[in-house]
């Protein structure tokens, strides 16, 4: 690549350049991405767009973005100033899967379900919860058509956290494996990942989930059950 600004240079919005930026500002009103924590990554074609690492998400912008080759894994643009998202390795994962977009949040409601979790069903359990209305924007599986109902059961693997963000990709890739159906992974103590085919789903998809952990924490506060069994 001659000039590779211009994989970034675009005054069309929904271009991953832009478009990363102006998600996370909005992650960011929503508390998903404060701190410098969290992030996204779009999978465009061939190539990957992925943020800086350890700076304000809510303040990125289209130049400071990495764009790797996904066949080779070559960083096709490396702002010199920069290093890129120790998510990377993590998005990677979510992008061999066929993802088209992954987000990375440090949703408080997140980090809750899972202690939530492991204090009343133990740290090998995942979070589970049904019979709430919007179950129904998760899909029902890969290769599966459609979202699921309002009497499937929501099911979302945790792992565990390591001290590096990177770390956590063997036992991603393991969740994803033990959880084929699976579009989220939470992280005990740290936050979720949630993929979607494309930026549209994984954004609307993050949004149901967040809700619905919002809820069931509430509902746990409460003394509601979060299953019928
Ligand atoms: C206070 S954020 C700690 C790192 C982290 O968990 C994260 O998600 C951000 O990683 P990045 O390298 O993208 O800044
Ligand atoms: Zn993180």
């Amino acid at each position: 690549m001659s000039d590779p600004d211009a994989l970034i240079r675009s005054s069309d919005p929904e271009h991953p350049a832009n478009h990363i930026c102006t998600l996370c500002a909005k992650f960011y009103s929503l508390g998903w991405v404060t701190g410098t924590g969290g992030g996204t990554s779009i999978r465009h074609g061939d190539k990957i767009y992925i943020a800086p690492s350890g700076v304000q998400k809510e303040l990125m912008r289209p130049t400071d973005m990495f764009v790797m080759d996904f066949e080779s894994r070559e960083y096709l643009r490396r702002p010199a100033a920069h290093k890129p998202s120790a998510c990377t390795p993590l998005f990677y994962a979510a992008f061999k899967r066929g993802a088209g977009c992954c987000i990375h949040t440090h949703s408080q409601w997140a980090v809750l379900v899972t202690l939530l979790v492991e204090r009343d069903f133990g740290s090998s359990a995942p979070f589970e919860i049904e019979q709430i209305e919007q179950i129904k924007g998760i899909p029902k599986g890969r290769d599966k058509v459609g979202n699921l109902g309002y009497f499937d059961r929501l099911r979302i693997p945790i792992i565990e956290n390591t001290a590096h963000e990177e770390d956590l990709t063997d036992s991603l890739e393991k969740a994803m494996e033990e959880y084929p159906d699976a579009y989220a992974v939470l992280v005990r103590r740290h936050g979720i990942y949630v993929w979607g085919d494309n930026v549209h789903k994984a954004k609307t998809q993050c949004e149901s989930i967040d809700y619905i952990l919002q809820l069931a924490v509430e509902m746990k506060k409460l003394g509601l059950p979060w299953t019928t069994k």
